[in-house]
């Protein structure tokens, strides 16, 4: 499994704002996960309003199920509200119990503006726009992560406290979920907009989603060096 198997739009989109990528992906934050130097009260703030942030994320990709045109692109949106709400989540639950937060405390915890800005930005793409707008700018949480996971399983430190997390995005099967949602992208990308899909007049305002989604993750994990 590489970054490879994400498709081609999702590297299309990539290539085009690598500095952003760069700095989203190799953010100081993630260089803590990966040697296990992040403090941990950065790491659980960073837990709690990411609950917070997939609350609004399974809402996001549930507009995905509303704006789908075919049955596949709202399988793939369906399954994943179901992965967020019933799976994923449960990693946050499990790690902050352990700190004494219960889920309670989790979904009532208030929004940081950071985490705020992200979730109503990529809301409002899909509420303004249509399906691609929606996708453009849920496509650097999703694959992001995935590479995320991918890098910080061959290179984290044996002894990291975050082995978990890694874990969690490093998974096999949750690769695969990244694998069949940038199958889902490249299907609507090309069924709306062709194989020559970059070259069309859309496309700079597709990218422009994709970009900001990606300034708006970096400003997550600056949120969460914040607190710690
Ligand atoms: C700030 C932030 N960005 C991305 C993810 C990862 N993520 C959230 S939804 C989703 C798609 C389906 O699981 C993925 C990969 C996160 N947890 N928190």
């Amino acid at each position: 499994m590489s970054v490879a198997d994400y498709g081609r739009v999702f590297a299309t989109l990539r290539a085009g704002c690598s500095e952003d990528w760069a700095a989203y992906t190799h953010h100081r934050f993630v260089a803590g996960l990966c040697d296990g130097t992040l403090p941990r009260g950065g790491f659980v703030k960073y837990l709690v309003q990411d609950y917070v942030f997939l609350v609004h994320f399974a809402r996001a990709w549930s507009l995905g199920v509303v704006k789908a045109e075919t049955l596949d692109e709202m399988k793939i949106c369906a399954r994943t509200v179901d992965a967020l709400v019933n799976h994923e989540m449960a990693l946050h639950v499990k790690t902050c119990a352990a700190e004494g937060i219960d889920e309670e405390a989790l979904f009532t915890a208030k929004e940081d503006v950071a985490n705020l800005a992200y979730t109503r930005y990529v809301m409002d793409a899909g509420l303004q726009g249509d399906f691609l707008d929606l996708i453009a700018a849920l496509a650097p949480c999703c694959f992001g992560y995935g590479e995320i996971g991918l890098r910080l399983a061959d290179e984290a430190a044996v002894d990291t406290p975050y082995a978990d997390w890694i874990k969690t995005y490093a998974d096999a099967d949750y690769q695969q979920v990244m694998v069949g949602i940038g199958q889902m992208f490249d299907a609507a990308v090309i069924r709306r907009l062709g194989a020559d899909f970059a070259a069309t007049p859309r496309w700079a305002a597709l990218q422009k989603r994709f970009t900001t989604a990606t300034q708006l993750e970096a400003g997550f994990w600056d949120m969460g060096l914040r607190a710690a």
